[in-house]
């Protein structure tokens, strides 16, 4: 029997008295794209931390390759191939390539006495791996990373964790301040990524995107999985209203319906239906 890559069993978590994830129960396998879809505060965020080793769940089991994993510190999530690319890749902006991409693990050679960092090496590496994903506009590894645009920026993010033997990739908004053209390339880059049999997590609020890559979705609501499902089981349209808080939409038009009742007033246009025109 196969096992998941990744996979979360009731996982909740709390800060003191406060609950912010709610019986979390998620897997994703080697070459599927799990698109993790939320509104602002609805737990996306501590659920990564969670899985990087940032925190640890309050109760809960998680597993990799049906084992049950448990981490201290990012560094062992990090060992054991879990990788998070945050939205602006996560680089120093006056670094080049070269360096960048082997910070805290330069390769060196022998200068006399001395030993230092191999530049050329590192840039050979680095250009190679990220070309070998499709970002062929990056020739040369002394560019700075602040020369590069969003998107580069990204898929050299992504490129690299790869590069160090990813196997669960964690992508936390990677689109979300790129326009059309930039945010279409880091897509393409995330389907590389599952074509070489990573598990990607998706994190996104743009449903586009989402649809254009992932195989499997959940919507988070309130820190709990409101909506679990496959690629073609839901529409667009269905997907936007779970994002947009259908779920709100409709408490807000009971609470007008009801001050509207109150006042003996007209009743209120429906919110929803406001939206939606
Ligand atoms: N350390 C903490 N202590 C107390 N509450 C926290 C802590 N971290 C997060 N929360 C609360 O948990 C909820 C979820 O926050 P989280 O940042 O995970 O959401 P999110 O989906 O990532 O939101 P956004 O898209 O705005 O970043 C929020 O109400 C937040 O205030």
């Amino acid at each position: 029997m196969t096992h998941a890559v990744l996979e979360l069993k009731n996982v909740n978590k709390s800060f003191g008295p406060i609950d912010v994830l709610h019986d979390i129960n998620l897997k994703v396998n080697a070459g599927e794209v799990l698109c993790l879809l939320g509104d602002n505060g609805a737990g996306k965020s501590t659920l990564i931390k969670t899985l990087a080793g940032v925190h640890k769940p309050t109760t809960g089991e998680i597993f990799m390759d049906g084992e049950q994993v448990s981490f201290d510190k990012p560094k062992e999530a990090a060992d054991r191939g879990i990788a998070t690319v945050h939205q602006f890749g996560g680089t120093f902006p006056l670094m080049s390539i070269g360096r960048s991409f082997f910070v805290g693990c330069e390769p060196v050679k022998k200068f006399g006495p001395f030993k230092i960092f191999d530049r050329k090496t590192a840039n050979e590496v680095a250009v190679k791996a990220v070309r070998d994903f499709g970002i062929t506009r990056i020739d040369d590894g002394d560019r700075l990373i602040g020369g590069l645009s969003g998107g580069e920026r990204q898929s050299l993010a992504i490129a690299r964790a790869v590069h160090f033997g990813a196997r669960v990739l964690i992508l936390d908004e990677p689109t979300a301040a790129l326009g059309v053209k930039q945010a279409s390339h880091v897509l393409r880059i995330i389907l590389e990524a599952r074509k070489r049999g990573l598990a990607v997590i998706f994190i996104t609020h743009q449903v586009t995107h989402a649809m254009a890559v992932g195989d499997h979705f959940a919507v988070l609501i309130r820190g709990a999985v409101a909506a679990n499902f496959m690629r073609g089981e839901k529409s667009r349209e269905e997907i936007t209203d779970l994002m947009a808080g259908g779920e709100a939409l409709a408490d807000l038009d009971s609470a007008m319906e009801a001050q509207s009742e109150a006042t003996g007033g007209e009743p209120a246009q429906s919110a929803a239906r406001a939206t939606v025109a």
